[in-house]
């Protein structure tokens, strides 16, 4: 039987990041249990520019979502299947947190610990590189300050900023187009380590325990044995997947599938937090020029809440038509066009994931809970964003690129209108996290309440949703508990 100090479930974006950092070690063995195949050599993977053909491909989860009642029912959450994770599919847009994201997450998590680790990130993060600046986007950024005054910021990651609006920081080497995920900025140089081993396109069905203690998983290819912890990286939809069907989450709930309960902690699968966005869209007047990073690579910040130094609505500009959502919808698909998508930073609905089998293989249950808060903040935020995007398109030098809007359309203007639209027309930015909760699943120190031996690395300890995309943050986490476990 394999036996190894610490067994990694899941290469992803945190797993990564703790499987490079404690194999720095020579006397410690560490093993990474992959779902997916490795991504060197693999263009498809490696071309940052080529994500948006990941999505729904052999290396997307692909999870369904419960049926939303009050917003799109039809949303497909992308994960991935590959060494890297998400951070080897996603557009790699890098955004260090706001102190103020993580002032809430208990002892060991305030700015002054955890801000330092951002600096020793192994990412090439950088702004997006001249040569990579579409002339639509530069002219997006000049209409967003023009029309709403805002500054235009060059480098988003050089300290905490209010609003405004420019070209994205992306974590990619622009000279190849290629990506500085987790994997090839953390384990392509090291994969020679003897005491680093890989053992991919293999399926973790279970966690065991001997006393309350994790001694090792149930994979696809043979028990492997951890002699000092389990780490669990599967990211936060199938890290408390993973620990329910193990028999750690709500008691009833694991009782009532028929699987045999090892420890009662209800907030396995509470909590569950996403960033949701709309989309409003424009046909061009013929087509754009074709240099870009991911297509998706300037936006804009907007502070409306002053009692907040965080901006409270951020904007995606799309340098292409993201028809996905408003095709179903009626609304006509166009050769060449731009979009805004106004998405809420810090949502106020939250959801929370089920098991509805004890069947490994079955799909769990996902509620996000999409505007479904009843104080409405998430519906206004899509509203004012709608509106503050068509105050930016009506501005030159953006106004001249657009032959018209396409969807919702310049006839839909009333809030209640435009809330109905941008709710069903609504998308994720893929950002499912807080599961696994620091606080209620895991201490500050990321260990499983209860039990021995087992901590939670990844997006499912966020207790709340940072402001900006999450993928720094997660990169962060996993710098972080590398520290943790080595006791530094
Ligand atoms: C399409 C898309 C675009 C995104 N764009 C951005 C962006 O631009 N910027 C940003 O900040 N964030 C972005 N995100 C979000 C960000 O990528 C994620 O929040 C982050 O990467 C999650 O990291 P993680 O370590 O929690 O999980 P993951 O990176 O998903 O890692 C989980 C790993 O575990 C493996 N695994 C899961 N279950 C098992 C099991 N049972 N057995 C074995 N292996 C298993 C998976 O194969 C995967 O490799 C995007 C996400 C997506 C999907």
């Amino acid at each position: 039987m394999p036996e190894y100090d610490y067994v990694i479930v899941g290469g992803g974006t945190a797993g990564s990041v703790l499987a490079a950092r404690l194999s720095e070690d020579p006397s410690v063995t560490v093993c990474v249990v992959e779902g997916g195949p490795s991504d060197v050599d693999d263009p498809r993977v490696l071309e940052l520019r080529n994500w948006i053909n990941l999505l729904g491909s052999e290396l997307d989860y692909d999870y369904p979502t419960v049926e939303q009642p009050r917003g799109n029912s039809h949303i497909r959450h992308s994960r991935a299947r590959v060494l890297g994770g998400c951070s080897s599919h996603n557009t790699l847009i890098s955004f260090v947190p706001f102190p103020q994201d993580v002032a809430s997450w208990g002892p060991g998590w305030d700015w002054d610990t955890f801000g330092p680790y951002y600096d020793r990130l192994l990412n090439n993060i950088i702004p997006v590189d001249p040569a990579d600046r579409n002339p639509i986007a530069l002219d997006f950024i000049a209409a967003a300050k023009a029309a709403l005054g805002v500054p235009e910021v060059e480098d988003f990651n050089a300290k905490p900023f209010a609003d405004g609006t420019g070209f994205f920081s992306v974590a990619y080497h622009p000279e190849t187009g290629s990506r500085s995920s987790a994997s090839t900025a953390y384990l392509h140089p090291v994969l020679d380590r003897p005491n680093l081993t890989l053992v991919l396109e293999t399926w973790v069905s279970r966690v065991s325990f001997e006393d309350g203690r994790a001694i090792g998983v149930d994979t696809s290819a043979g028990f492997i044995s951890a002699r000092r912890e389990v780490l669990l990286c599967a990211g936060a939809i199938d890290t408390p997947r993973l620990l329910m069907l193990s028999g750690v989450g709500p008691a009833a709930d694991l009782s009532a599938l028929g699987i045999e309960v090892v420890h009662d902690l209800p907030g396995v699968g509470e909590n569950l937090l996403d960033h949701p966005e709309s989309v409003i869209i424009w046909e061009t007047d013929g087509p754009i020029p074709l240099n870009s990073v991911m297509d998706s690579d300037a936006g804009l910040f907007v502070r409306r809440d002053q009692s907040d130094p965080r901006p409270d609505l951020m904007f995606h500009f799309y340098q292409i038509p993201f028809t996905a959502n408003t095709e179903r919808l009626g609304y006509p698909v166009v050769e060449h066009g731009v979009c805004m998508t106004p998405n809420i930073p810090r949502p106020h609905s939250v959801g929370r994931m089920w098991l509805t089998s004890a069947d490994p293989t079955v799909k769990p249950a996902l509620d996000f809970g999409y505007f479904t808060n009843p104080d409405g903040y998430d519906e206004q935020t899509l509203v004012d964003g709608f509106r503050i995007a068509r105050e930016i398109a009506s501005q030159e030098p953006l106004k001249s690129w657009l032959k018209r809007e396409i969807a919702p359309g310049p006839e839909v203007t009333s809030d209640e209108d435009l809330s109905e639209y941008g709710r069903r027309a609504a998308h994720t930015v893929y950002h499912p996290a807080g599961t696994c909760a620091i606080g209620s699943v895991v201490d500050p120190s990321l260990k499983v309440i209860g039990l021995e031996g087992l901590r939670v690395v990844d997006a499912s300890v966020f207790p709340t949703m940072p402001t900006v995309n999450p993928m720094v943050t997660v990169l962060m986490i996993g710098e972080r508990a590398a520290d943790l476990i080595r006791g530094a």
